[in-house]
């Protein structure tokens, strides 16, 4: 499959550099995705359908850095590290990283996060590949495959040298009971082992289908005689295996890592095999790969290794391609992704009835910032306001309040789903929740949602809330279509799509206003999508709401604010 060749062209000098990239999205609107390592075909083809593809491989770090300022997506596999540096030197342009693997320990994710970058993986194409490699090793490590190969090659017939041990019988400890251990486990069962496990997070539900017990770390490894390591690796992984752990092992454990090299602590490893703690190891992966030439443990007699090949099938490479491609672009036509590493993500079928509520949440921050007097820079603390008749554990809000925030944020500050959180952290903006539980039966994830800004002065007051005393707007999802509606401001309810452009007015209610105000609006030539009054109480004081399809000039607002019954107004853009 030939990419598109734009690597020549994507060197180009820093000065050259704005200008670039001015002339590529004005001529051409397709986003650029830089693929750093080989991916499958399929996917390629996926990329090159919606992107520029620019397929550059082993690129030094300074080279990653020159180019990612005209990439709006990276693909990379572990081989290429995806550090702070990248992120800065994309000057914002960067909003994918996609990992066509599982392991995201090569991508800075705080770096992403803080970037506004989201970082998509392939979770799932390559387990059954890399089970079937932890196996391969294990059954070849217990009859010293390699080393007996080797030797035959080299002349050699040392039939009595390589008794192997079996299987059959055996305690095999799984070390990380996710996708890949549980494959493991389920396959070494097939082989006549018994399996134990151990992971902080697994369900012992799960961990009983397979016939697997969850066992303490220190049972697991104490009582193992195969100990295969599936965890990832994060900080509190990093050297799970040291030497205080070698020191809890039966004598003679033999270790498998298609992990990440990072997990064992590769000095302790080598002084374990050679005190014959460990009888010996089957290593895929390694603290630094690839590992220097004269790296002990690769040339140990007794340790088994292979290039990091766990995902390297035919089949599992073109499931990765096309799990990545998907993600990637998906994430570049700005949909919610399912494989989101360092963003709020929600199961697809949740997503589908929680969708038209996260459209409310962004358009009641919008609404509620425009309402603080000065914009939204003296804001210090705001509360989101979740009524349900579903139990807050059964809600995820993660991506409302994370689009909430957008909304707030974003007219001041280059904020997405990604960076919410932090953003509003760095600001010093905080974020509350709440729940008000209501009775019947749970047919919508909510009833309503209210975003309340606290010790803010307001260019609307009737936005106040009388019971509370902070601006306080409040929405609904209503309609066929499931549109967003604002149904509350202060004390006032209302019933305004949150759709265009609104002006909020607050007057006496008396006969007339309505065409007082169509009248101006109409005399400077601006249509009227819809008018709703809410009031208190009849002939006392009533918020109107008008949607305007245009922008009303200065001169049609001031003529508004003119009209004797209108106590005050303001102009929001939804
Ligand atoms: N060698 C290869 O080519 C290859 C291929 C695929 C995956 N991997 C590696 O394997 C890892 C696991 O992949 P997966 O798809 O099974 O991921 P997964 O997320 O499905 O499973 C990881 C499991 O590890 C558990 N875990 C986390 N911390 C732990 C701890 N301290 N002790 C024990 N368990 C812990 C998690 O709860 C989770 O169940 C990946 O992160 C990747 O690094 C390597
Ligand atoms: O984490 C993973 O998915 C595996 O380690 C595979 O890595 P690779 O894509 O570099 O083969």
């Amino acid at each position: 499959m030939a990419a598109t060749p734009l690597s020549s062209a994507l060197f180009v000098s820093v000065s050259e550099r704005r200008r670039f990239r001015c002339v590529v999205r004005s001529f051409n609107a397709k986003p650029t995705i830089l693929v750093a390592e080989k991916l499958g075909d399929a996917g390629l083809n996926l990329l090159n359908e919606f992107a520029n593809v620019d397929c550059c491989y082993d690129l030094t770090s300074e080279e990653l850095c020159a180019k990612i300022s005209l990439c709006d997506a990276l693909v990379v596999r572990s081989g290429t590290r995806v550090s702070r540096e990248v992120f800065e030197s994309s000057g914002g342009r960067l909003r994918v990283v996609g990992r066509a693997g599982v392991g995201i320990d090569n991508v800075d994710l705080t770096a992403a996060t803080e970037h506004g970058c989201l970082v998509v993986n392939a979770p799932t194409a390559n387990t059954v590949a890399a089970a079937e490699h932890g196996i391969a090793l294990l059954t070849a490590m217990a009859r010293n495959i390699a080393q007996s190969n080797a030797s035959l090659k080299s002349g050699e017939w040392e039939r009595s040298k390589y008794i192997g041990v079996s299987l059959l019988g055996k305690t095999l400890a799984v070390l990380g009971f996710g996708k890949v251990g549980s494959e493991v486990a389920r396959r070494a069962k097939g082989l006549g082992m018994n399996v134990i496990a151990h992971d902080p997070y697994a369900s012992a539900d799960r961990a009983r289908a397979v016939g697997v017990q969850l066992k303490s770390f220190d049972e697991a490894i104490s009582s193992a005689h195969f100990i295969s390591l599936h965890m990832p690796l994060t900080a509190s992984t990093s050297k799970m295996l040291n030497d205080e752990a070698f020191a809890k092992m039966k004598m003679g454990v033999r270790i498998v890592n298609v992990a990440r090299g990072g997990v064992i602590d590769e000095e302790a490893l080598l002084k374990a095999l050679n005190a014959g703690i460990v009888a010996q190891a089957a290593l895929d992966v390694f603290t630094e790969e690839p590992p220097a030439k004269d790296n002990q443990l690769v040339q140990h007699e007794n340790v088994t290794t292979t290039p990091h090949l766990g995902a390297s099938t035919a089949e599992a490479q073109e499931g990765v391609a096309i799990e990545i491609a998907e993600a990637v672009v998906g994430a570049l036509k700005g949909e919610l992704a399912a494989t989101a590493v360092n963003a709020p993500t929600v199961p697809a079928q949740v997503l589908a009835e929680l969708k038209p509520f996260v459209s409310l949440a962004e358009k009641l921050g919008r609404l509620a910032v425009q309402l603080v007097s000065g914009g939204g820079t003296g804001i210090r603390s705001v509360k989101v306001t979740y009524a349900s008749s579903r139990t807050p554990a059964e809600l995820n809000t993660r991506l409302l309040r994370a689009t909430m925030i957008k909304g707030l944020i974003e007219p001041a500050a280059t904020v997405n789903i990604v960076n919410a959180d932090f953003v509003a952290k760095r600001r010093g903006l905080s974020v509350s929740e709440e729940f008000v539980s209501l009775n019947g039966s749970p047919v919508a994830p909510l009833e309503s949602i209210g975003v309340r800004v606290a010790n803010a002065e307001s260019r609307f007051g009737s936005s106040i809330s009388d019971v509370t005393g902070e601006i306080s707007v409040e929405g609904r999802v209503k309609g066929e279509e499931g549109g967003p509606y604002l149904t509350r401001v202060g004390s006032f309810e209302v019933d305004v799509s949150l759709e265009g452009s609104v002006i909020l007015c607050r007057q006496v209610d008396q006969p007339g206003m309505i065409g007082k105000v169509g009248t101006v609006l109409a005399e400077e030539n601006v249509n009227v999508s819809f008018m709703t009054v809410g009031r208190i109480a009849p002939r006392k004081q009533a918020v109107m709401a008008i949607g305007v399809d245009e922008e009303p000039s200065k001169e049609a607002l001031r003529k508004i604010g003119g009209i004797p019954a209108v106590e005050e107004f303001v102009y929001l853009k939804l």
